[in-house]
């Protein structure tokens, strides 16, 4: 069977999508895009090669009876309304990080699709599916290192674009480590604080960068992280878990080391669609197949609110620069 697809959002990320579910993967084709720049969406679906059918709106896409499951690639704000009105019309729905901007906007989806009675929401934290980040969770879970302590972390980009502002540094991109660090520990926050030290030069007017966020957890794990949006050298990411008996730490991407004009060393990607590029295809491809068999596999919504709440902590935690208390609610039964 193929799985005909409707796109919302034909930006950066949408494109790869569509491309990858188009010619890489397998079970899969778009049939239908919106975006709310028509030409440039059509532009882009006429150059690639893709035949879908544009939609003048994102409801009118996902009512579209060709459209069989919907990805949603548009920016954080609309994913909220987008998804809810997917699991209206009873349709599975990928929808990029973050489920939603708020956390009661995620508990909105979430209390929707338990209405619904069945899961429909996948949510786009790819690195659970990252080669690298299953290795680490493989080695932790066997007790390779004994029980995990302490975390230190790093999320470090070259350069964000001007319009990267305020908190997004902790919903665009800290939102990963939110999300994986839960998963490979088999534990929940409970509290986090945001430290925000000197300033870089090469950040821009509306953003404090870089800034260390210490999480701790249920079990008494310390991670900290440092988000680095505009540290110039490389899209570089760092994860080293201390254990009772040793260090299990991500491993690096595959480079070649070299020799040359009279240096050493291997090269650091620039680029966070290359750091995960694989993890891209795994995590889609999984989609897709538990989609066709009429389940959720990957990220689920509630793992969405998870993420949310954890994200808007962080926030408080940052303005009032004290320890702050991550309140969650128990893991309903339907999420199990
Ligand atoms: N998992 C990952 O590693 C990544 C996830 N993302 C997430 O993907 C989403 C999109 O990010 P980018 O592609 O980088 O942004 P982008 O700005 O390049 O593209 C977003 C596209 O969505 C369209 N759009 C915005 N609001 C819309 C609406 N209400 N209805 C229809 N179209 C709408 C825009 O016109 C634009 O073409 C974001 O939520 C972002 O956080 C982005 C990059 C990497
Ligand atoms: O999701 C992503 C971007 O939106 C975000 O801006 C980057 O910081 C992340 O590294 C990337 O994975």
């Amino acid at each position: 069977m193929t799985l005909n697809i409707g796109l919302i959002g034909c930006g950066g990320i949408g494109q790869e999508h569509a491309r990858r579910l188009q010619f890489t993967l397998n079970g899969a084709r778009v049939v239908a895009i919106n975006d709310l720049h028509r030409d440039a969406a059509v532009a882009f679906a006429d150059k690639a090669q893709i035949p879908a059918t544009f939609y003048d709106s994102a409801d009118a896409l996902i009512q579209a009876p060709e459209v069989q499951a919907v990805v949603v690639a548009s920016w954080g704000p609309a994913h909220e309304e987008q998804v809810l009105a997917c699991i209206a019309a009873g349709k599975p729905v990928f929808c990029e990080k973050p489920l939603a901007v708020t956390a009661e906007g995620a508990r909105r989806i979430v209390e929707a699709e338990m209405k619904h009675g069945k899961n429909l929401v996948q949510v786009g934290f790819m690195r659970r599916y990252d080669a690298g980040y299953r290795a680490l969770k493989a080695a932790l879970d066997a007790g390779t290192v004994g029980d995990a302590l302490l975390v230190h972390a790093a999320h470090r980009n070259p350069a964000v674009p001007e319009m990267y502002v305020g908190d997004m540094n902790i919903t665009d991109t800290f939102i990963h480590e939110i999300d994986v660090f839960r998963w490979l520990l088999n534990d929940e926050y409970t509290s986090v604080q945001v430290i925000e030290g000197r300033k870089t030069r090469h950040a821009h007017a509306g953003l404090h960068d870089p800034v260390t966020i210490l999480l701790e957890t249920r079990q008494g794990i310390r991670i900290d992280t440092e988000i680095f949006v505009a540290c110039r050298f490389g899209y570089d990411i760092q994860c080293h878990v201390v254990g009772e008996t040793g260090v299990a730490s991500l491993p690096e991407p595959l480079t070649v080391p070299l020799r040359s004009n009279a240096r050493q060393g291997s090269g650091i990607l620039m680029d966070w669609k290359l750091r995960f590029i694989e993890s891209y295809d795994v995590e889609l491809q999984d989609w897709i197949n538990a989609t066709v068999q009429g389940k959720v596999r990957g990220p689920d919504a509630w793992d969405g609110y998870v993420a949310s709440v954890t994200a808007e902590a962080c926030i408080e935690a940052r303005k009032s620069k004290q320890i702050t208390p991550i309140n969650l609610p128990e893991r309903p039964a339907f999420y199990a």
